[in-house]
């Protein structure tokens, strides 16, 4: 089956490329930049990634991220992501950004952009991985931050694909940042945002009336809410769901007692993903074959979360089509 699910052409949605820092490389460029880190070792981070909610891995996320500085360095962090990718069966990535921790140490969104993209440009050359940015916001900062993220970022509206909503999530609701979604929308940009991994399905249902969003990331939670569990079903509303994640960050204390079987049975659009993969645990293959393994799923099942994830892409039809026939072929 591993074989199988890793020549499964798949498609990641939710993935944040600052999260795939692995600890050597942070080390490399933490080096190179003269940036002291808080750990001795590489044994001593991995030490370290040991968390109990979604703010302690959020610390310790934005702390190893410091030693992002160069354009290059952006480069590389995205190029390692990809070959991992590559290898796990990956055909489709959409990167998620963080810019405001990157903005706050004097990284320009020119550098971090340069480098995303020309990685994104030699994964398509390289290895056939079609590609596509996410600028997300955080949202335990103002919205006023994050308005003018969007206004800085304006020589690059036509390469992002979308805007997104990430960082801690309880105690700041979508409502917060209306503002900034609704002029995202009327620039253009299509939006997503993270609701309902720690979040009440409260926050499930703002993001889409108050931020109109087109998907949502993790979403576990909904099922606490009959009527939004109905509403995302009639409306296939894509859920980017992070099974190792949510068991990483204690959302589920076990992925046999993880939601993602009850979420397949009421009919919803599930997509598979790895959210941070450097500090979850594995990649997309990984991902797939703890499913595997915790719920015993079978080929059709996994055909049918690639196909989802496909669906949901921002990708040319052309390529989406193309990809659609070789999973129902596989
Ligand atoms: O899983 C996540 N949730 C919220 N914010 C994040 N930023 C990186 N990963 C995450
Ligand atoms: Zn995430």
């Amino acid at each position: 089956m591993k074989e199988w699910l890793r020549t499964l052409p798949k498609a990641e949605l939710h993935l944040h490329i600052e999260g795939t820092l692995e600890p050597e490389l942070m080390f490399e460029l933490a080096a190179r930049n003269g940036i002291r880190l808080a750990w001795q070792s590489v044994e001593a981070l991995r030490a370290a990634y040991d968390f109990d909610s979604l703010q302690s891995f959020l610390d310790l996320y934005y702390r190893g991220m410091s030693v992002l500085c160069t354009q290059q360095d952006f480069f590389e962090l995205a190029m390692a992501y990809f070959e991992r990718a590559h290898d796990d069966g990956v055909v489709h990535v959409e990167l998620s950004f963080d810019p405001q921790p990157h903005l706050e140490r004097g990284v320009t969104l020119q550098t971090i952009l340069a480098g995303l993209e020309s990685a994104c440009d030699e994964a398509r050359r390289r290895f056939d991985i079609s590609s596509a940015l996410i600028m997300s916001f955080l949202r335990d900062r103002p919205a006023q931050e994050a308005m003018a993220v969007l206004e800085q970022a304006a020589p690059w509206y036509d390469r992002l694909a979308a805007v997104g909503l990430d960082s801690a999530e309880v105690g700041n609701p979508p409502e917060k940042f209306t503002a900034v979604f609704e002029r995202a929308r009327a620039l253009g940009l299509a939006r997503i945002a993270h609701a309902g991994e720690e979040g009440p399905a409260d926050y499930i249902s703002g993001a889409l009336d108050a931020l109109d969003v087109c998907r949502i990331d993790h979403g576990v939670r909904c099922l606490e809410d009959e009527a939004l569990v109905a509403r995302l079903h009639s409306e296939q509303i894509p859920l980017t769901v992070c099974p190792l994640s949510n068991v990483y960050l204690k959302v589920f204390e076990r992925l046999e007692s993880h939601c993602l079987p009850a979420l397949l049975d009421n009919g919803l659009c599930v997509t598979l993903n790895s959210d941070d993969p450097a500090y979850f645990g594995g990649g997309m293959l990984a991902n797939f074959m703890a499913c595997h393994e915790a719920f015993g799923w079978d080929e059709d099942a996994f055909r049918e979360l690639s196909r989802n994830a496909l669906e949901a892409a921002f990708i040319d039809d052309q390529r989406r089509e193309r990809l659609l026939a070789a999973i129902a072929a596989h």
